[in-house]
């Protein structure tokens, strides 16, 4: 008999013919996310759950005495209870790299749009504003041969400095958990303290997991050793940065600007200051939102289902859950 398993959201055709091949599907087809309670009424029976940012707690897991495994179409598994999910066993896995470029390509549209007022300069234009010359007042921020800061260089962190070392001829300063000789030398990046990070970028790019060290990590006395003319990007997520201290900073001109892709609390409020604000660029976590890498990581991580399913060691299990 194959094994059941919960789908919590909507997938492609093509991956659900493929989970269906190996497991007995039940599906949430709703357009909004599922609700908790009906989530926790669907897993009293499933061996597998594929989900991406829905919580995998103490909770979940007492309703889902046979739960063995988790797969999340997401790189950032923030989301899973990884304390709850050793004691009780259960497999859990992400889909890193297929998304790398995508990423790192969405980045460099948050340093781009901001550095020349890209969304500023676009409402400008329809709302008919353009006279001959634009003037000083919308002139913008270099990025060629500009210092960029990295914080968390990991995969892709790697993918952002390879665009901005060789696409945009950028000095490339790093802060991660651990030196990555390799990078250094194959890219030219050169490794650097969080301080002297800060203090140095012309652009910051914040990509580290949201995990309990880096909850907050970016907040006032960080934000205090920036440039004024410092752009802050951030694509990890929102809970990396204290979202209060990065408004202050932005209302009082410590910063220039920023360009977010996530926020403390999503989806963001439309009461956030930020959304006031024309140096702020505001992406809805569209990180990875393109459609072949979205197929690409609904694809990975039902072949990590299977995989846990068919007593198989699945690819992409979590660091702290092998
Ligand atoms: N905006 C989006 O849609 C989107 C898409 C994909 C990933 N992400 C986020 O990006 C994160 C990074 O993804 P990845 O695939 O590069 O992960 P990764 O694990 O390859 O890289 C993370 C890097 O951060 C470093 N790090 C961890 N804790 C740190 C700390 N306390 N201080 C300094 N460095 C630390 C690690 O050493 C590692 O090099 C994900 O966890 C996710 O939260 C967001």
């Amino acid at each position: 008999m194959k094994p059941g398993i919960f789908i919590d959201r909507r997938i492609p055709d093509e991956v659900e013919a493929y989970i269906a091949e190996h497991c007995e599907i039940e599906k949430w087809d709703g357009s909004e996310p599922i609700p908790r309670e009906t989530l926790l009424s669907k897993v009293g029976h499933v061996k597998g759950l594929l989900t991406a940012g829905t919580k995998i707690d103490a909770e979940l897991l007492e309703h889902a005495p046979h739960l063995k495994v988790v797969s999340s179409i997401s790189v950032g598994y923030n989301h899973f209870d990884v304390g709850a999910m050793k004691e009780r066993g259960i497999i859990g896995t992400n889909t890193p790299d297929v998304l790398n470029d995508t990423v790192a390509d969405l980045v460099f549209a948050l340093i781009l749009g901001t550095a020349r007022r890209v969304a500023e300069l676009d409402l400008y234009v329809k709302q008919g504003q353009w006279k001959p010359e634009v003037g000083e007042k919308w002139f913008g921020t270099d990025v060629h041969h500009a210092t960029l800061g990295i914080i968390g260089m990991g995969r892709i962190g790697e993918t952002i400095a390879r665009r901005a070392r060789y696409g945009f001829d950028m000095n490339v300063l790093y802060y991660n958990r651990s030196r990555k000789p390799e990078a250094e030398e194959q890219l030219g990046v050169s490794y650097a303290s969080l301080e002297q990070l800060l203090a140095e970028s012309d652009f910051i790019v914040l990509m580290a997991p949201l995990t309990p060290q880096t909850e907050g990590l970016i907040g006032r006395d960080e934000f205090q050793l920036m440039k004024r003319s410092a752009i802050f990007i951030n694509a990890s997520r929102g809970g990396t940065v204290d979202e209060k201290a990065l408004i202050e900073a932005l209302q009082e001109g410590r910063i220039k600007g920023a360009g977010l892709d996530v926020y403390a609390k999503e989806p963001v409020e439309v009461s956030n200051p930020l959304l006031q604000m024309p140096q702020v660029l505001t992406l809805p976590h569209i990180g990875s939102a393109t459609a072949r890498t979205r197929f690409d990581m609904a694809m990975l991580a039902a072949q990590n289902l299977v995989a846990a399913l068919s007593g198989q060691t699945p690819p992409n299990i979590v660091e702290e859950l092998k």
